[in-house]
């Protein structure tokens, strides 16, 4: 088995400045030794380059349309060879509205994939919908089958294509959606667990019921897209837009150990770190960390330790 981690340092679908250092403070915060110390071999793919093109106007309120659609034309690509290599692929963000690239790339070479969304936002408004046009709050928009007579051709995106009907997608951890947003989830009768789902079924209920709404009538590879603002902001505060009554750590990485133990986790991105927006040092840290444990847990990391190999003296 073999995980390969591809930084992407990008921004431009929100307007905060400091989203880009995500992966070089999650790389920090010691990744790639933590991925190292589980059995797979580990391909550290480094940073894509991207390019911020200038004077990319708004179109209909869709701020950057032009950089994030090739920022995100470069992803898809990335993660379609990535995948196609036979690796599992890590993608760091960024900012959430680089999923539009990596589910793309993944569905390249996995067109029967399940996407679980773990965020305290659905980021699935279209740009008539959103009330800030900042393109990580739509990404799922651009995936969707059932949508697409909703969505305008921006530029930038014509190489976009939905690969993802609403019953491939479930939600974890919601408790900020837009009224928009909320039209198109129960319109289209999207499968979605709010942080009140997960006080009233206890997140082990959740993982069952989520789990079997995707994989009961087939196995197919999961996409984990995590924005770590799904945490409660006292757990991860150096990010974008924090809502209060998060998932506790425990919920979060119990969401990682059963994502883990399908046996069937293809991609996942973990995304809107932003270390300029952590009060101090330690803030910045704890989030970086909490980004770390995520991963690793997601990977195979467990809370009961594992065998030692026995070459390996006691
Ligand atoms: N973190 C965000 N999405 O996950 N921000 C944008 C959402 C606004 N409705
Ligand atoms: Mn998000
Ligand atoms: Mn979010």
């Amino acid at each position: 088995q073999s995980v390969a981690v591809l930084g992407a340092p990008f921004s431009r679908g929100q307007k905060r400045g400091g989203v880009e250092h995500g992966p070089k403070v999650i790389r920090d915060a010691g990744l790639i030794d933590r991925l190292s110390g589980l059995d797979y071999s580990i391909h550290d793919f480094g940073d894509l380059n991207f390019h911020y093109i200038e004077k990319d106007e708004p179109y209909m309120d869709v701020k950057f349309p032009r950089t994030v659609g090739a920022a995100n034309k470069m992803v898809s690509g990335a993660v379609s060879r990535a995948v196609g290599a036979g690796h599992t692929l890590v993608m760091l963000g960024g900012d959430h509205s680089l999923a539009i690239g990596s589910v793309a790339g993944h569905a390249q070479q996995c067109p029967d994939l399940c996407l679980i969304w773990v965020d305290a936002h659905a980021d699935i408004n279209t740009p008539m919908s959103s009330p800030s046009g900042n393109l990580h709050g739509q990404p799922v928009a651009f995936m969707l089958k059932e949508l697409q007579d909703k969505m305008p051709d921006i530029p930038g995106f014509s190489w976009t294509k939905p690969f993802l009907t609403s019953r491939d997608l479930v939600y974890i951890g919601l408790r900020d959606i837009d009224p928009g947003e909320h039209h198109i989830l129960k319109d289209l009768g999207i499968q979605y667990f709010t942080m009140r789902d997960v006080d009233r079924l206890g997140i082990q209920r959740v993982m069952e019921v989520a789990l079997d709404h995707l994989l009961s009538r087939k196995q197919r590879p999961i996409h984990l897209s995590f924005d770590v603002d799904a945490f409660d902001p006292s757990l991860a505060p150096a990010t974008g837009t924090p809502v209060n009554g998060g998932l506790t750590y425990r919920e979060g990485i119990y969401i990682t150990e059963e994502i883990h133990n399908t046996g069937l986790l293809s991609v996942m991105d973990l995304v809107e770190v932003n270390p300029t927006l952590g009060a101090n040092p330690e803030a910045v840290q704890a989030t970086a960390l909490l980004a770390v444990d995520v991963i690793a847990s997601s990977l195979g990391q467990t809370r009961e330790g594992a065998r030692a190999s026995i070459d390996q003296n006691p």
